[in-house]
C-alpha cells in the first residue's frame, strides 16, 4: 500500500539561500491540534490538526480517520514484510558467514569501501588484498564525501527515501550482476579480481579503526592491501556477525511500538534547552558551559508508574526498572548533581511529567496547552539529550546514534559558532545511517545577518547530509529554544492573538509529524534502508566472488592442464624408471665383472709362469684411458730384475718374488681404474641420462635454487672408490714390502697375506718343469684350465725324471726325499744294475747339476710365480664350498663396489623421481580440490545471488 508522502506541509521548501527562515507559514491552531482527541471526537475541527500536524491531517474527521486507519494498516503491513526481510537476510547473512568461514574465503573487494561515485562507473576496478590500494588516488573518506556530495538531487522525500536507501552511485543488483557475468575485464593473465562493476560496500566495509583504535584514517588505505586474505576474510566475518545482530536488534526495534529521538550537536549549542523547550519545563540542566555529561533519556513519568524520578544507571545492559539494584534513584532536582558526578554513571533515565496534558481531551480549549509531546496517545517517545560532541564523545555519540532503536536524530547546532569538525564528522555518518537528520539550528535570534548565516550553514548541510537539505523545510528549522522553555506557562492569549507560527512551533510539528504520523518512516526506513545497504552489499560481495571463483577456476583448470599430462606420464614412467636403472646397474656390474676377473686371471696366468704381466692395450689406448688421481697409483714394473748371477741368486729370488707381485698389484689397480671408467659411464646414464629423460624439473620446468644445488652437489668423483682398499695398502705398506706389498685381507675376499712367504730352496729348482705332468700342464692348459685345475685337485704332482721319482711341489719334504732314497735303493738292489748304475747315476748326476745350475734364472721365477699364484687361488677346505679364486674375488670386490655406487645413483634418481612424483600427485590433488573449491562456491554464490535479488526485490517493493 502506496503511504503518504513525507513531506507534510503545504508549502515548498524555501530555495537557498533561504530569504527568511521566518517565512510566513499556514498559522497552526495550538490548542485544537491534539490528534487522539480528534480521532475520538468528530467535532473537531480538521483546520486544527492541520495547524498541528501540517497539511497531511487536513480534512474532514472521517477523512483523518480513514488516513489514520490506512496508515495504521500501511504500517502493520510493511512492519510484517520488513520482518520477513529481515529475518530473510538473516539467514542470507548467516550462510555467506558459513560459507566465507569452511568453504571459501571470500574475496574482499576493498576498494569498493573507497571508491569515487561521481557518476556511475559501470568498469570501476575491484581488486583483493593482492592489489595495490585506491586507484582513485584520493583517501576514502575524501571519495566518500565526494560521493556524498555528487549525490542527485531528488525531487521528493520519497525520491530520497528510495535513492538514499542505496548509496548514490550504487548499481542494482541485477545491473551489477550483467556487468559481472558479461565477463567484464576479465583477464586470464591477473591474478587479482577482475572488475565487476558494483557499488561501493557500505555495511559490510571494513572499519580498520574500529580494530585498531590508534591507526589514523590516512594510514586505512595503505594498511588494506598490506592485509592477507584470511585477514580480511576474518574481517568480513565480523563483520558479518555484527550485521546478524544489528539485523536482529532492527527486528526486535520494528517490532517496539516506542520512538527514540537522540537530540545531539556541539558543546554549548543548546540540546538541554531544546529538550526543555519539547517539555515546556526545565528538566534537563543547562548551563553556559559545558554541563552534560552522561547521556539522558527523558521518558514520560507513565512509565515509572506516574513517578518523577531520575535513575542513574551504570550498566545500561543490566538496568530493569523495577529492579533498584540495577540503578541508584534520585530526585528529578538533582539532575544537575548527577550529571556532574562524571565517570560516575553510563545512562540516566528521567522519568518526568510533561507540562502539556499527555492526550487531548475533547473539551480541550483551544487556547490551551498543545499536546504532551511525550505521550499522545499513539507512540511513546523518549528525548535523549546527549553531551557535547567533542573528541572525546564523538564516537560513544556516534555509536550511540547507530543503535537501532535510535529512530530520530535530532542535531543542534549553535548559529553562533555554525558546524565544528566533530559535528560534521558526527553528521556526515548519521545521515548515512538514518537519511534524515533533523537539524536545528538554535540561539537564532542573537544572529545579526541572518541571511549571510543561512546561507553558510545550508551550504554545510547541502554537503553534509543532502537528503535533509532536500527536505530543508521539515527538517532544517532555525530557532530560539530559551524562549519556548516556560512557553506553556504563557498566557493562552498571547499564543492565540498570534498570527504566525513560530519557528519552534514549526519544529515541533515537523518533528511530532515526522516521529508519530511516520512511523513507518521513523521506525520502518532505518530496517529498510538498512536491509537495501546489506543486501546491495552482499551482491557485490557475491558478483565480486563470482568473478573471483570463476577467475580462480579458469587459472585451476589451466594449471591442471599443464600438471596432468606431467602426473599421468611420471606414475606411467614408474616402472620405466626402475627398470633403466636395474638395467644400467646390470650391465655396468656384469661388464666390470668380466673385464676385471679377465683382467687379473690374464695376470694370474702370466704370474704362473713366472712371467711380468704385459700391458694390456696399445699405448695410444693407455694414454687415452682416463687416469684417476688416487692415492696409491703407481707404475706397475715392466720387467724383472736381471739375474745377477748364481752368487746373488738369494737376493735375487727375493726381488722377483717382490715384482711379481707388484705387477699383480697393478693389474688390481687397473682393473679397478676400468672400473671406475665404467662406473663413470654407468652413473652418467643413471643421472644425466635416465634423469634429463625423466625428470620433470627439465621437461619444461625450471630449476628451483634449490634444485639447482642439490644438482650441482651431485658430482660422481671416481676416485672415491675403492678407498677402503686404499687405506689398506697405506697402513700395511708402512710395515714393509714382504708383505706382498700390504694388500692385507681385510675386505678384499682373497687372502693377500698368502703372498707372506719367504723364499725357499726348493724355490730355486723347477722340479716341476722337469716332470712330464707339468710339462703337459704347462704345455697344454690356458690360465683359466690352470687355475680350475689347481682348485679341483688342489695340488699339482711332479714326477722325477727316473730315478729322482715323483715330486710334489707342494708334498716335497722329508717323507718325499726319503720315499725316492727307497726306491733308488732297491733299483740298486739287483746285481746287474750295481755294474752300470754307478757311472750312469754319476753321469746323470752331473749333467742335472748343471742343468739345474743353468735353468736358475727361468726356474727361480716360475717356481716364485707358481707358489703365488697357487697361494693367491687356495684350496677350499669344505669340497662343496664354492671357490675362491684370486680374480673372482678381486671381480666380485670390485663389481660390489660398483654396484654400491651405482646402487646409490639408482636411489638419488629414484629418490627424485619419486620426490617430483609425489609433488605432482600433490600439485594435482591441490589444484584438483581448487577446482572443486571454485565450482562449488560458484554453485553456491550463483544461488546465493538469486536469493539476495529475490529480498531486494522484496525490500524495494515495502513503500513507506
Ligand atoms: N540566546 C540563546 N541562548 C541559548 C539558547 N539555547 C540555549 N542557550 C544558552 O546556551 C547555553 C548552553 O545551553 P545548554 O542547553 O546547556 O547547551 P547544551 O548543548 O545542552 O550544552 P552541553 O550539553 O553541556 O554541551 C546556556 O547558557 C543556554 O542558556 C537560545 O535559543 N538562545
Amino acid at each position: 500500500m502506496q503511504s503518504a508522502p513525507l513531506r507534510l506541509a503545504a508549502q515548498e521548501p524555501p530555495e537557498f539561500p533561504f530569504t527568511d527562515a521566518e517565512a510566513p507559514r499556514p498559522r497552526p491552531s495550538p490548542l485544537a491540534s491534539r490528534r487522539s482527541s480528534l480521532l475520538q471526537s468528530p467535532s473537531a475541527s480538521s483546520d486544527k490538526l492541520a495547524a498541528l500536524f501540517g497539511k497531511a491531517w487536513a480534512g474532514s474527521d472521517e477523512e483523518i480517520a480513514r488516513r489514520h486507519e490506512a496508515e495504521q494498516k500501511a504500517f502493520a503491513e510493511n512492519r510484517e514484510l520488513l520482518v520477513t526481510s529481515l529475518d530473510e537476510s538473516t539467514k542470507l547473512v548467516k550462510s555467506l558467514s558459513v560459507f566465507n568461514q569452511s568453504k571459501w574465503t571470500v574475496h574482499y573487494p576493498h576498494q569498493l569501501g573507497v571508491a569515487t561515485v561521481d557518476a556511475p562507473v559501470p568498469h570501476r576496478t575491484l581488486s583483493t588484498p593482492q592489489q595495490t590500494s585506491s586507484s582513485t588516488g584520493r583517501s576514502p573518506r575524501e571519495d566518500a564525501l565526494r560521493r556524498s556530495m555528487s549525490v542527485r538531487p531528488s525531487t521528493s522525500m520519497q525520491d530520497i527515501t528510495e535513492e538514499d536507501a542505496k548509496p548514490a552511485g550504487t548499481l542494482r543488483p541485477e545491473i551489477a550482476r550483467a556487468h559481472s557475468t558479461s565477463g567484464v575485464d576479465v583477464n586470464p593473465s591477473k591474478s587479482s579480481v577482475p572488475t565487476p562493476p558494483a557499488h561501493p560496500l557500505s555495511i559490510l566495509s571494513i572499519d580498520l579503526k574500529m580494530g585498531h583504535p590508534s591507526t589514523s584514517t590516512a594510514q586505512l588505505p595503505a594498511l588494506i592491501p598490506s592485509l592477507s586474505m584470511s585477514t580480511l576474510s576474518q574481517l568480513l566475518s565480523r563483520r558479518l556477525s555484527s550485521s546478524v545482530n544489528h539485523l536482529s536488534s532492527l527486528r526486535t526495534r520494528v517490532l517496539d511500538q516506542s520512538s527514540r529521538v537522540l537530540v545531539t550537536g556541539d558543546l554549548n549549542a543548546g540540546k538541554s534547552t531544546l529538550v526543555n523547550a519539547l517539555l515546556r519545563r526545565e528538566v534537563m540542566p543547562w548551563d553556559q558551559q559545558p554541563c552534560t555529561t552522561v547521556f539522558c533519556e527523558v521518558v514520560d513519568a507513565s512509565a515509572n508508574g506516574g513517578r518523577e524520578e531520575l535513575h542513574a544507571i551504570r550498566d545500561l545492559e543490566k538496568y530493569h526498572r523495577a529492579d533498584k539494584q540495577t540503578f541508584d534513584a534520585y530526585p528529578l532536582e538533582q539532575v544537575y548533581d548527577v550529571q556532574e558526578m562524571t565517570g560516575e554513571y553510563h545512562f540516566v533515565k528521567a522519568y518526568v511529567h510533561d507540562n502539556r496534558a499527555p492526550v487531548v481531551a475533547d473539551d480541550a480549549e483551544e487556547d490551551g496547552a498543545s499536546a504532551s509531546f511525550l505521550k499522545n496517545g499513539l507512540v511513546d517517545i523518549s528525548l535523549i539529550d546527549a553531551p557535547g560532541l567533542n573528541r572525546d564523545t564523538l564516537s560513544t555519540t556516534a555509536l550511540f546514534a547507530r543503535q537501532s532503536e535510535i529512530d530520530v536524530i535530532v542535531f543542534v547546532v549553535s548559529a553562533e559558532n555554525h558546524f565544528t569538525l566533530s559535528a560534521k564528522e558526527f553528521l556526515w555518518n548519521a545521515s548515512r545511517e538514518k537519511a534524515f537528520v533533523f537539524i536545528v539550528v538554535n540561539k537564532w535570534g542573537g544572529i545579526r545577518d541572518k541571511a549571510r548565516c543561512m546561507r553558510v550553514v545550508g551550504e554545510q548541510i547541502k554537503q553534509l547530509s543532502p537528503a535533509t537539505w532536500e527536505n530543508r523545510a521539515e527538517l532544517v528549522h532555525f530557532v530560539d529554544a530559551a524562549e519556548h522553555v516556560d512557553e506553556v506557562d504563557q498566557p493562552a492569549e498571547v499564543q492565540v492573538d498570534s498570527t504566525e507560527p513560530s519557528a519552534f512551533d514549526h519544529l515541533e510539528q515537523s518533528l511530532r509529524s515526522f516521529v508519530l504520523l511516520k512511523r513507518s518512516q521513523s521506525k520502518l526506513a532505518p530496517a529498510k534502508h538498512y536491509l537495501l545497504n546489506l543486501l546491495a552489499d552482499l551482491s557485490t560481495l557475491a558478483s565480486a566472488n563470482v568473478v573471483a571463483a570463476n577467475e580462480e577456476l579458469a587459472a585451476a583448470l589451466r594449471e591442471l592442464e599443464r600438471i596432468r599430462p606431467i602426473h599421468e606420464r611420471l606414475t606411467a614412467q614408474r616402472d620405466e624408471v626402475e627398470d633403466g636403472v636395474d638395467r644400467v646397474e646390470e650391465t655396468v656390474v656384469e661388464k666390470v665383472k668380466g673385464a676385471a676377473w679377465s683382467r687379473l686371471d690374464r695376470a694370474l696366468s702370466y704370474i704362473y709362469d713366472g712371467k711380468v704381466v704385459p700391458a694390456q692395450e696399445t699405448i695410444a689406448e693407455a694414454d687415452a684411458r682416463p687416469t684417476f688421481e688416487h692415492a696409491d697409483s703407481f707404475e706397475g714394473p715392466a720387467q724383472l730384475p736381471p739375474y745377477p748371477g748364481l752368487f746373488g741368486i738369494w737376493e735375487w729370488a727375493a726381488d722377483v718374488k717382490k715384482t711379481l707381485v707388484r705387477a699383480l698389484e697393478s693389474e688390481v689397480r687397473a682393473a679397478e681404474d676400468d672400473a671406475r671408467t665404467e662406473t663413470a659411464a654407468g652413473v652418467k646414464a643413471v643421472m644425466t641420462d635416465l634423469g634429463d629423460k625423466y625428470l620433470p624439473e627439465v621437461a619444461g620446468e625450471e630449476l628451483t635454487a634449490e634444485q639447482q644445488r642439490q644438482k650441482a652437489n651431485r658430482v660422481f668423483r671416481p676416485e672415491v672408490m675403492f678407498a677402503k682398499r686404499r687405506r689398506g695398502v697405506g697402513r700395511l705398506a708402512a710395515r714393509g714390502i714382504s708383505t706382498g706389498l700390504g694388500l692385507g685381507s681385510a675386505g678384499l675376499g682373497v687372502n693377500w697375506s698368502a703372498t707372506d712367504f719367504d723364499v725357499s730352496f726348493f724355490d730355486m729348482f723347477d722340479l716341476e718343469r722337469m716332470s712330464s705332468h707339468g710339462a703337459a700342464l704347462r704345455g697344454r692348459k690356458q690360465p683359466k684350465m690352470i687355475e680350475d685345475d689347481i682348485v679341483e685337485k688342489g695340488t699339482i704332482v711332479g714326477l722325477g725324471l727316473g730315478s729322482v721319482g715323483m715330486i710334489g711341489s707342494r708334498l716335497i719334504g722329508i717323507r718325499g726325499t726319503m720315499s725316492s732314497l727307497t726306491r733308488i735303493i732297491e733299483v740298486l738292489g739287483s746285481k746287474q744294475a750295481r755294474k752300470w748304475a754307478g757311472p750312469v747315476i754319476g753321469v746323470l748326476t752331473v749333467g742335472l747339476v748343471v742343468y739345474v745350475i743353468v735353468d736358475l734364472p727361468r726356474a727361480i721365477p716360475r717356481n716364485i710365480g707358481r707358489k703365488l699364484a697357487l697361494a693367491l687361488s687356495p684350496v677350499p677346505t669344505d669340497s662343496a664350498a664354492q671357490p675362491v679364486t684370486f680374480a673372482s674375488a678381486h671381480s666380485d670386490r670390485i663389481s660390489r663396489e660398483v654396484r654400491k655406487v651405482l646402487r646409490l645413483a639408482g636411489w638419488d634418481l629414484r629418490e627424485r623421481f619419486r620426490a617430483a612424483l609425489d609433488k605432482s600427485a600433490a600439485e594435482r590433488k591441490e589444484v584438483e580440490g581448487v577446482v572443486a573449491r571454485a565450482e562449488g562456491a560458484l554453485e553456491f554464490l550463483s544461488e546465493f545471488e538469486r536469493s539476495v535479488e529475490k529480498s531486494d526485490e522484496a525490500v524495494q517493493a515495502i513503500s513507506l
